[in-house]
């Protein structure tokens, strides 16, 4: 949900960017009408419409488009969303983006031939008619190869990352029209180059399930790298494609890719991967990095000039701690065996469970006292304030297993998960802090997927970091965990496109999965449209209260990567039943955030931050209010049918659904602004195809301008 495009404060200091509204703070310092909010909310329906991708020779005619527009509109016409095409070497438009350019790191050591971004955007110009729903942007100097899939294969889980291409550009406005017009492009001439954009996906599944992920790639024909078969359903599976793969399991699995995809996988260290990856999140992603202290989970934007040195502690089945310097630049310092496999594997054979996650959820009930010896059991329920440790401390782990009267069945399964939870993770911590001073880091960033967003793990390890260092260090933790690995493989095609990728070009989006109760998912994901509709009904039918929609997870695969927690857990180490959601990130790679920013990368476009209760109380109850008005709307802007209105309706839940987990859990989709929050109400209306609730008010308008009556609209 990060990363909105051009989003809702405007600065009146911008050149260009007439009449300002800074829309929240605005909003918030008056506490304005309903009209208002609704106004706020119908000119942010009209900025998140798809952007028209130009290249960077066609600024000109876009500006002098805006100004047209302007003229013949109202004055906050949302047009400040200038998108500017790139071109190899160069860094922008009239300076605008002096910083962007496309200058490589260097020192990486993933080889790839060349380090120019994939998207070749020169002579970009839209192609098509603008009424169809599918316009064309033509890319005469793009090249199709796209890279589809890089895995990342461990010694638990395999993870994926693939990327598909944006196939619903819903165009159909004035604007656009006008570009079109401007730029001379013909109706008559259909596409011939795919559109521009797409999405990054995360999936992983276990190891031990190797068919599954095949059958999965099979499925989605994400091997066939290169051609991507919705748009060429005609071409044959290329015999000679090679697939990027990292981790043990890419020179163990490596025939059997073969014989069943008939695919080569490409192995990619693992070190380089990881780096890569976390280089690539910290950077790109808006907020990907959070602290979590006892249970208070805080987001950061790290600057990218304070990025290095930092330590990266993967915790997959084993840990690895590497010292990264740099792009590229890193050494592997230390790792440990004790890890995640440990904490599974041990776990497993001590309390039967069937998964990692029951193990985990046992934890969460656990009461780790019964079977650890605290100081306070050695010193007959005191301190040894002498040097530091009070009466609760944990002296040893398993420490009271030692006694001869019990057995393993006389110990609780879920006493026993805790226990070695918090021995692996505090453990874990320690020997990261150490290493971080052997080379004098303050930053620790925790990756891989024993972290799983579970809080106890990560307050334990920060609770570890912390004390040791006495808070001069700090452990941080990332939202794409465990995927680091592949990213990083994927980042490793000469062609990847996400080179010098910035915070706003990848948008992060939260689709209706499966909606689930009492934190448990029930029924397989949802797929179509159809079938969300049906499923929202058939639960309220029931009487079933929807608690909240997870994003959406593909079949037989083990989930994006969030956890739900059910209940806290106690002790000194709070949790807060955290779960972090991974979203699709929608890459709009030509997007640029008002480019005459200053510093465009610092830019936060929220200016209220919902971590204040308060905020979040009076924003709810806004959103929720307005709700009926919005649907009312939305189905009068699609012509009021009985089909619009279940879609509507279906929205409505949905979105209530999406407001009662974020109320519930503000963190669970990342940092939580209102912007954001405005964002995933228009994500969520486009799910259910409301292309822009506000047309029809908008076409009133239009009409009311182009007869010279509401030129001075103060609504
Ligand atoms: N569904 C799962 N199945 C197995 N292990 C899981 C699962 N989810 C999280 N884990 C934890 O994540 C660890 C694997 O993390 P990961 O980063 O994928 O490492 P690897 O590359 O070694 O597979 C496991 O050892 C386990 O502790
Ligand atoms: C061998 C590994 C790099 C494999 O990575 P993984 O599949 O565990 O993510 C890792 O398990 C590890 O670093 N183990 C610790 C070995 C040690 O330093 O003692």
């Amino acid at each position: 949900m990060h990363g909105i495009p051009a989003t809702l404060a405007f600065n009146d200091k911008i050149p260009y960017t007439r009449p300002t509204i800074t829309v929240a703070g605005w909003v918030r310092k008056q506490r304005v009408s309903e009209v208002g909010v609704q106004r706020i909310l119908g000119l942010m329906a009209s900025l998140s419409e798809d952007p028209v991708v130009l290249g960077i020779n066609d600024i000109k005619e876009k500006k002098e488009e805006e100004t047209e527009i302007d003229n013949n509109n109202n004055k906050e016409h949302i047009d400040k969303v200038v998108v500017i095409g790139r071109e190899e070497g160069q860094s922008g438009g009239g300076g605008q983006c002096g910083e962007r350019d496309m200058a490589h790191p260097t020192g990486n050591p993933i080889h790839r031939s060349g380090s120019r971004p994939q998207l070749d955007l020169s002579k970009a110009a839209i192609q098509g008619n603008f009424e169809e729903r599918n316009p064309t942007i033509l890319l005469p100097n793009q090249s199709d190869d796209i890279s589809h899939l890089a895995l990342d294969i461990g010694g638990s889980l395999i993870k994926l990352v693939y990327f598909s291409r944006h196939e619903d550009h819903s165009v159909n406005d004035k604007r656009k029209k006008i570009v079109k017009e401007r730029l001379g492009v013909s109706n008559g001439n259909r596409r011939s180059y795919p559109i521009l954009g797409g999405r990054l996906h995360f999936v992983k599944f276990e190891t031990n399930k190797l068919n599954e992920c095949l059958d999965f790639i099979s499925s989605k024909q994400l091997h066939r790298a290169g051609l991507d078969s919705r748009w060429h359903p005609e071409s044959p599976a290329n015999e000679n494609a090679i697939i990027k793969a990292t981790g043990g399991g890419a020179y163990k699995f490596a025939d059997l890719f073969k014989e069943r995809l008939g695919v080569s996988l490409d192995k990619e260290d693992e070190m380089d991967c990881l780096v890569a990856g976390a280089n690539f999140l910290l950077k790109a992603i808006r907020h990907e990095a959070f602290t979590h202290m006892e249970g208070q989970k805080e987001f950061f934007q790290i600057d990218q000039n304070d990025l290095f040195p930092y330590l990266l502690v993967n915790i997959g089945s084993g840990v690895s701690m590497i010292k990264v310097d740099g792009d590229g630049k890193f050494q592997r310092v230390s790792g440990t065996n004790v890890g995640g496999g440990t904490y599974w594997g041990l776990g497993r054979l001590l309390t039967k469970c069937k998964s990692f996650d029951e193990l985990l959820e046992l934890s969460q009930r656990g009461d780790n006292r019964t079977i650890d010896m605290l100081v306070g059991d050695i010193y007959g329920g005191m301190d040894y304030s002498k040097i530091g440790l009070s009466a609760s401390t944990i002296a040893s782990s398993f420490g009271k297993a030692i006694s001869e009267n019990k057995e393993l069945e006389d110990y609780r399964p879920e006493d026993i998960s805790l226990s070695l939870l918090r021995m692996i993770s505090y453990n874990i911590g320690q020997i990261s802090y150490l290493n971080a001073l052997r080379f004098g880091i303050k930053r620790i960033f925790f990756g891989g997927f024993f972290i799983r967003g579970h809080a106890y793990t990560m307050d334990t390890i920060s609770f570890a970091v912390h004390f040791w260092s006495k808070g001069e260090a700090q452990a941080m933790f990332l939202r794409h965990e465990g995927f680091l690995g592949a990213l990083g493989a994927f980042m490793s095609y000469e062609k990847h496109g996400l080179d010098d990728l910035m915070v706003h070009h990848l948008v992060e989006r939260f689709p209706m999965g499966a909606p689930y109760t009492g934190g448990k998912i029930h029924g397989p994901p949802l797929g179509n449209l159809n079938e969300k509709i049906s499923w929202m009904e058939k639960f309220v039918r029931k009487g079933n209260e929807i608690i909240a929609p997870v994003p959406m997870a593909p079949p037989g695969t083990t989930g994006l990567g969030g956890f739900e927690v059910p209940s806290s857990k106690g002790g000194t180490l709070r949790s807060d039943a955290s779960a972090l959601n991974v979203g699709v990130l929608h890459l709009v790679p030509t997007l640029e955030v008002f480019p005459l920013l200053r510093d465009p990368k610092t830019y936060e476009p929220n200016t209220i931050d919902l971590a204040d209760h308060s905020e979040l109380d009076y924003w709810f109850t806004v959103l929720s209010d307005h709700l009926p008005d919005l649907v009312d709307k939305a189905v009068a802007s699609e012509g009021g049918t009985d089909d619009a209105k279940r879609r509507g309706d279906a929205f409505a839940r949905a979105f209530s659904a999406h407001l009662a987990r974020l109320m519930e859990e503000p963190a669970a989709y990342g940092k939580l602004g209102l912007a954001n929050l405005l964002e995933l109400r228009e994500e969520c209306l486009r799910e259910f195809q409301f292309v822009d609730a506000y047309r029809s008010i908008k076409q009133r308008k239009d009409m009311h301008n182009s007869s010279g009556t509401l030129n001075n609209c103060s609504c």
